[in-house]
């Protein structure tokens, strides 16, 4: 199917009501360009650390939108030039100038599953749930994974980092609470290494939903890895919630701007003598994280290095 697609050219002072008002009009997932830097929120919730350069903030922002070739396109262009008109009394939009033009059908939400196709790290296979385990496979160590909008196929090297030292460390004994499961994978690996009981938490909603998603293509029970909602950082009920001196592994797959102030929480969820395994760390915050998990008061046991990034393995003393 082709689509008709629309770039409305606004400014940035209008890109949200702008936005809102195709919505309201019926139009569905607009994109907005603009040359806004990034908040500090909206970095940890992206992963990204390091951005590229990019121009200072014009006051210009352009909202693409989408319509199916079968819609009566010129109905629907009247109507959002009518709201664009109201607006425009008293709000600048800019020129509001829509340019037109045709693309072929795109499944925005699944289009990134071209690139995601089963792997292996050392022995264990990581499979899409939409894939099939080959026969010559059915012996290995399986995780079956599909992150939806959350983070974590096993692809980045962050997350390899993690799997690679939680299988050093796990015991049968192991309770490990995993900050930031996304897609759910390393608490679920943990348990395949046989971990006794994972706990994982999350900002994000759709990381929970897709988390209990894997957990069932994977026959893990909710009895064996419960996943909390929240900011274990600031919030006294998910802390309360996780447990104080519980865990042998605390695991932490997050940006070092998070880890800093998720340091010194964490000590008081791990057990004494607990090993805290954090990774996604850019090279250049190698050594703040350091000081944070040293002025925390553990000791550091491992530093690990995959391309650009950075785990650093350290033990409640
Ligand atoms: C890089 S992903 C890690 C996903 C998965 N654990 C992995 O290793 O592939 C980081 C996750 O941390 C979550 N996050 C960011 N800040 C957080 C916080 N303060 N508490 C809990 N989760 C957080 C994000 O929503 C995201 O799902």
């Amino acid at each position: 199917m082709k689509w008709n697609k629309f770039r409305l050219k606004t400014t940035t002072a209008a890109e949200e009501i702008v936005s809102s008002t195709l919505m309201e009009l019926g139009i569905q997932g607009v994109e907005i360009e603009d040359k806004i830097p990034l908040t500090q929120k909206d970095k940890e919730q992206m992963f990204v650390d390091i951005l590229p350069e990019t121009a200072e903030d014009d006051g210009i922002a352009y909202i693409t939108f989408y319509l199916e070739e079968e819609e009566d396109k010129d109905a629907v262009l009247q109507r959002v030039r009518e709201e664009l008109d109201d607006l425009s009394e008293f709000l600048d939009i800019g020129e509001a100038f829509i340019e037109e033009s045709q693309t072929e059908d795109v499944d925005w939400v699944n289009n990134w599953k071209q690139y995601f196709h089963q792997f292996t790290i050392d022995d264990v296979l990581i499979i899409p749930s939409w894939e099939d385990v080959k026969p010559e496979d059915e012996n290995k160590m399986i995780i079956h994974i599909d992150p939806g909008t959350a983070f974590g196929t096993g692809m980045h090297e962050t997350t390899q980092l993690c799997i690679r030292q939680i299988r050093k460390y796990v015991t049968p004994d192991t309770e490990i609470l995993d900050v930031g499961c996304g897609s759910g994978i390393l608490g679920m690996l943990a348990l395949k290494f046989g971990a006794r009981h994972s706990v994982g938490t999350d900002l994000d909603p759709c990381a929970i939903d897709a988390t209990h998603e894997n957990m069932e293509v994977n026959g893990i029970s909710r009895d064996q890895y419960e996943v909390m909602i929240g900011n274990i950082i600031d919030d006294k009920e998910i802390q309360d919630k996780v447990g104080y001196e519980k865990y042998d592994i605390v695991a932490a797959n997050i940006l070092a701007d998070v880890l800093i102030p998720l340091t010194p929480v964490i000590l008081s969820h791990l057990k004494s003598g607990g090993i805290y395994i954090t990774s996604g760390i850019i090279d250049d915050k190698e050594e703040a994280v350091k000081e944070a998990v040293e002025a925390a008061g553990m000791e550091i046991l491992e530093i690990g290095h995959q391309g650009e990034w950075v785990s650093v393995t350290a033990r409640k003393k």
